[in-house]
């Protein structure tokens, strides 16, 4: 019997007390488990201290989770952040160069808000800075101080485009999906196709063309309370099955 696939999460660095901590996401690392059926294994913010041609070596997929941290606008030629807006050089350092290389390996690759944001930017993109300020966009922000179930609570609808790699998991035309973010796409990476679209325009989903794997980015979390929300199954659901193709490949 083969082995169970090893996915990797990344992590953010969270200062607690004195010490600098490398930390995963509770329901990222358990989506890996249930939804995707592979064995998570948290990767350090450690920039190039990680020879990430020996990681890839070793994982059969690779989660790129969300943040409350933003990614500094200069990895895309972007106006300097607001004083105060929380960045983490650590993970962009180690993310943004690991992306491309996990794609050109054909190594299955899921990107989750932050995550989905990085990949734009890893292949050339950029972000809009404070979506619900640019004129013509909604408000893309979760309700403050509402507790965490109304926060990831359905909350606008997406069209799945045809043809892509959503519309092959047999999605509806479209879908309602949770939506945590103050950032989003700007400019869209040459080589990523458009997979879903808010009702005021934003990408809301796209993959890499031509990728030799699965290699799927979502702005909004399938992650929360996967098995509850079928279409939200079905991405991590497709996420494992190519990560156990390439346990089968080895
Ligand atoms: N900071 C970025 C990305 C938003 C994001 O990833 N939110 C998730 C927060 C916590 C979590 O569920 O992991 C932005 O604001 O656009």
């Amino acid at each position: 019997m083969s082995r169970l696939p090893l996915i990797g999460v990344t992590a953010c660095t969270k200062q607690i007390g004195l010490h600098s901590w490398h930390i995963a996401g509770d329901k990222y690392l358990r989506a890996v488990v249930v939804g995707a059926g592979g064995l998570p294994l948290v990767i350090p913010a450690l920039a190039d201290l990680i020879d990430q041609p020996s990681l890839l070596a070793s994982l059969d997929g690779l989660l790129f989770t969300g943040s409350p941290s933003n990614v500094e606008p200069h990895h895309y030629s972007g106006p300097a952040s607001d004083a105060g807006t929380a960045h983490d050089p650590a993970r962009d350092q180690t993310t943004l160069p690991l992306i491309r290389k996990a794609v050109e390996a054909g190594i299955p690759v899921l990107g989750i808000c932050r995550g989905f944001q990085e990949m734009n930017v890893a292949f050339g993109g950029s972000l809009h800075q404070k979506v619900q300020e640019v004129p013509g966009m909604m408000d893309h922000r979760e309700p403050g101080d509402e507790p965490v179930e109304v926060q990831y609570a359905p909350r606008h609808t997406v069209r799945v485009q045809a043809g892509g790699v959503l519309d092959g998991l047999g999605m509806p035309d479209e879908i309602k999906v949770n939506s945590i973010h103050g950032q989003g796409v700007q400019r869209l990476a040459p080589g990523l196709r458009v997979e879903a679209l808010a009702p005021d325009g934003l990408v809301e989903a796209f993959s890499v063309e031509g990728a030799p794997s699965f290699a799927l980015g979502v702005q909004w979390h399938p992650e929360w309370q996967v098995r509850s929300n079928p279409n939200y199954l079905a991405i991590f659901q497709a996420f494992g099955e190519a990560c156990r193709k390439r346990v089968r490949q080895r």
